[in-house]
């Protein structure tokens, strides 16, 4: 996710789904992930089950369902929410839409790439991990990312056409997904004794909202690679709508790395390094990863809502004081957003470049 920018890469990695197309047994060498960081195959059980937040009563004022949404991202960054109000047949439709997507014939696809000049990755279109360092391990992963909010800056030619429902269904999709986000946001800050709609004003108008559709194919060799490198999202908050059935996504915390459960309909919601730097370490970004299926492929659908790019990332004054002296850098977002890539690429997270 980069929202609305280019970067220089070093060269065009090759399609996932096209390696799997064409019958490799193993991942190119470029894939796989070095002994220490490879995925066990065995992780550990959570200790207590991740909270399922139920919005409809966090939007009837419940104490009891805020007080779940708080023990949810103290022990997890994360939770599950369910009541959100998306029918599941609507949801079926919107993975179905994503889905054919990727479905289509590799040169429908390559319509809307992502590769600017065959030099440059634009942060919108059809493509895959963006290649910045030298020796970089590559992501069992390809994307379409679109930048869906504000509404006014959308780069339509990079909208795919098939399925024919694709952009109706992409546009329903964020107007629902916003007013989830702006209920999540409006508890948040009630968690931080901030004004109920302190958060959603500073997510206003010029805010960006990227939507990347992760498609990950079956990899012949899961241990070996990962689908996504670990990593916090660059996001205030990331609503994420996964296929109901394959799981894949993991979080880590305190170092020992947990599947997030597929839990049908619901969509898992994340903190993202907006929101730490901002809550001043009170909510913590999520560390997590995706891990590959032998037999499956896998899709999610992810909302990442990030302030405006010319907006300073900062502590809020309120939340800053003796007791709590600040604990993060100022940084301009769309400047963040740079540095985040090559963080990533060299298996890094962003997040720490911020802390005091
Ligand atoms: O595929 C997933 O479930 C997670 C995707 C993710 O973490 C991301 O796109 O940043
Ligand atoms: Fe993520």
């Amino acid at each position: 996710m980069s929202y609305g920018q280019q970067f220089n890469i070093r060269e065009v990695p090759p399609i996932v789904q096209e390696l799997v197309a064409s019958g490799v047994q193993e991942p190119p060498g470029q894939y796989v992930v070095p002994e220490k960081d490879r995925p066990a195959t065995a992780v550990s059980e959570m200790p207590e089950p991740i909270p399922i937040v139920d919005l409809s009563r966090l939007s009837a004022n419940s104490a009891d369902e805020l007080a779940k949404l708080q023990s949810a991202l103290q022990n997890w960054d994360l939770f599950l929410a369910v009541g959100h109000g998306m029918e599941p047949s609507f949801l079926a439709e919107v993975m179905k839409a994503a889905r054919e997507f990727f479905k289509l014939p590799l040169e429908e696809k390559q319509k809307y790439s992502n590769i600017v000049d065959g030099k440059k990755m634009s942060s919108d279109g059809y493509g895959n991990d963006m290649v910045v360092v030298e020796n970089q391990v590559l992501d069992w992963n390809d994307r379409l990312s679109l930048l869906v909010e504000p509404a006014s800056e959308r780069a339509y030619a990079l909208w795919p056409t098939q399925p024919p429902s694709f952009r109706d269904i992409l546009c329903e999709y964020t107007v629902r997904c916003r007013a989830v986000a702006n209920l999540i946001l409006q508890n948040l800050a009630k968690l931080l004794n901030l004004q109920e709609e302190y958060l959603t004003t500073m997510l206003g108008e010029k805010s960006l909202t990227q939507a990347i559709i992760n498609y990950y194919p079956w990899c012949p060799t899961p241990d070996h690679v990962l689908g996504l490198k670990p990593h916090t999202d660059a996001s205030m908050i990331t609503v994420n709508f996964i296929d109901d059935d394959v799981s894949g996504l993991q979080l880590q915390k305190n170092d020992i790395w947990y599947n997030v459960p597929i839990v049908p309909n619901a969509l898992v919601v994340n903190i993202g390094d907006v929101m730490e730097v901002v809550s001043n370490g009170l909510f913590k970004s999520l560390v997590h990863r995706v891990v590959t299926n032998a037999e499956k492929e896998r899709l999610s659908l992810v909302m990442f809502y990030a302030l405006d790019p010319e907006a300073e990332i900062e502590p809020v004054p309120e939340l800053v004081d003796d007791k709590r002296p600040r604990r993060y850098r100022k940084m301009k977002s769309k400047d963040y957003l740079a540095k985040f890539f090559d963080t990533y690429a060299t298996g890094k997270l962003a997040i720490d470049s911020m802390k005091i």
